[in-house]
């Protein structure tokens, strides 16, 4: 009898959980109707007003405004949850944001969760990391064949943002196995998602607007040949959804356990990819071939790089274009993994298909909204 009623009084608390797949993850969590699910807590820095529709549900929804960095508000977040979705981070790559910024909310914040379960006494939590744990590495070598969670591959990082997903990363990895209180080991799991795509995705309003000041056309600057691993959001939060819901059941196989996040998404280069969705929007890709050589969009990712720097004191430049996102995008870097399939029977929940119709829907609204 306690454990029925316990087993409906589950409280999630998913943090990040305004932004871009944070949402994604809330929505799914509501839609999927888990039956012992009773509160889902929202914990993030900026609140979105989106939350006050989902009020009105059989789930109570409880939003937080909070900052990860800040122990004392995550402990007071996490008190009394079951699970914790940990999706909150800074995504910078761009140099938006100072590298110490990075550490204190992708590295501190990571491990203020950490021990806001361990003193609370929650003992399920899963992380968001990233294939950027992995690479690609700053020597721009290809993760071939498809790698998956095995393949070795040499990862050395030089930039804030993967360096502080991998410490993140390997922080959550360690804690797996730690007494909570009440005396329970703490089960842990990381998901690293590749390039993120669907409703939401900012990157991809910026090339739509870009493409459409550029009168409907975007140039190609990246071979065909590169291979970049993206897979659609709902499937990354299904993902996570799952993950939260079997830990319990499956704590011996996956605590302790990193998985890529994967679906049925093509393997193209990142621009060809995003043309799936930015041509049925009337957009055009110019050029088989890269327009310019690359040679020159290293001198000029290196030129834009050598710009923030100087202008820093003045003000911020940050365009998309730097050494890290071109070795990024210019390196063949996809996986091909049932890992996720084999330990807790996730399969894609959204078809290839699905996935390109809802973010080809989605950029279209896209247009006419403000930036
Ligand atoms: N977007 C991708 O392609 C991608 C790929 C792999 C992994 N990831 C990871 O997925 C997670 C979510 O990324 P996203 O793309 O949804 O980014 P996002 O920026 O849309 O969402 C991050 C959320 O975290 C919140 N946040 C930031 N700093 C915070 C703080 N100090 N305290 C509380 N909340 C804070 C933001 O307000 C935002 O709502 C991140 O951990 C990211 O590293 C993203
Ligand atoms: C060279 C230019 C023409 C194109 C620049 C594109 C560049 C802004 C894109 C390319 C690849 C993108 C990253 C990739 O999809 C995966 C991730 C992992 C995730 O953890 C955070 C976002 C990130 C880094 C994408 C950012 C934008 C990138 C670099």
């Amino acid at each position: 009898m306690a454990g029925t009623a316990q087993a409906q009084e589950q409280v999630y608390l998913v943090t990040g959980g305004c932004g871009f797949l944070g949402e994604h993850v809330v929505r799914m969590l509501l839609q999927q109707q888990e039956p012992r699910l009773r509160e889902i807590r929202i914990f993030d820095l900026h609140l979105s007003p989106w939350l006050e529709e989902l009020k009105t549900g059989p789930v109570q929804v409880t939003a937080i405004q909070g900052d990860v960095t800040q122990a004392h508000e995550v402990a007071a977040a996490v008190a009394g949850a079951h699970v914790v979705i940990h999706t909150a981070g800074l995504v910078d790559v761009f140099g938006r944001s100072s590298p110490k910024t990075i550490h204190e909310v992708n590295v501190q914040g990571t491990k203020n969760v950490i021990e806001a379960c361990v003193q609370t006494g929650t003992r399920f939590l899963v992380y968001t990391s990233s294939m950027e744990v992995v690479g690609p590495n700053i020597k721009g070598h290809p993760f071939y064949s498809r790698g998956n969670e095995e393949t070795p591959y040499e990862a050395v990082h030089s930039h804030p943002y993967p360096c502080s997903k991998a410490l993140a990363e390997q922080l959550v990895l360690e804690a797996n196995g730690r007494r909570v209180r009440g005396g329970l080991p703490l089960v842990t799991c990381a998901l690293r998602p590749t390039g993120i795509y669907g409703e939401g995705h900012q990157i991809m309003r910026d090339f739509y607007r870009q493409g459409l000041r550029l009168g409907c056309r975007l140039f190609r600057a990246i071979p065909a040949s590169v291979e970049h691993g993206r897979v659609y959001v709902g499937n990354v939060a299904w993902m996570h959804v799952l993950v939260a819901r079997e830990l319990e059941q499956r704590e011996k196989l996956m605590g302790g356990q990193v998985y890529f996040c994967y679906d049925e998404s093509p393997y193209k280069s990142y621009e060809d990819f995003n043309m799936e969705f930015l041509a049925p929007c009337g957009l055009r890709l110019v050029g088989t071939r890269p327009l310019v050589p690359y040679w020159l969009l290293v001198l000029l990712a290196t030129l834009n790089a050598l710009l923030q720097w100087l202008l820093r004191p003045f003000l911020l430049y940050a365009p998309m274009l730097n050494p890290y996102t071109l070795a990024v995008a210019n390196t063949t870097f996809t996986v091909s993994t049932n890992k996720a399939q084999r330990h807790f029977g996730y399969e894609p929940l959204f078809s290839w298909e699905d996935s390109r119709n809802r973010t080809i829907r989605w950029v279209q609204a896209v247009e006419g909204s403000p930036s």
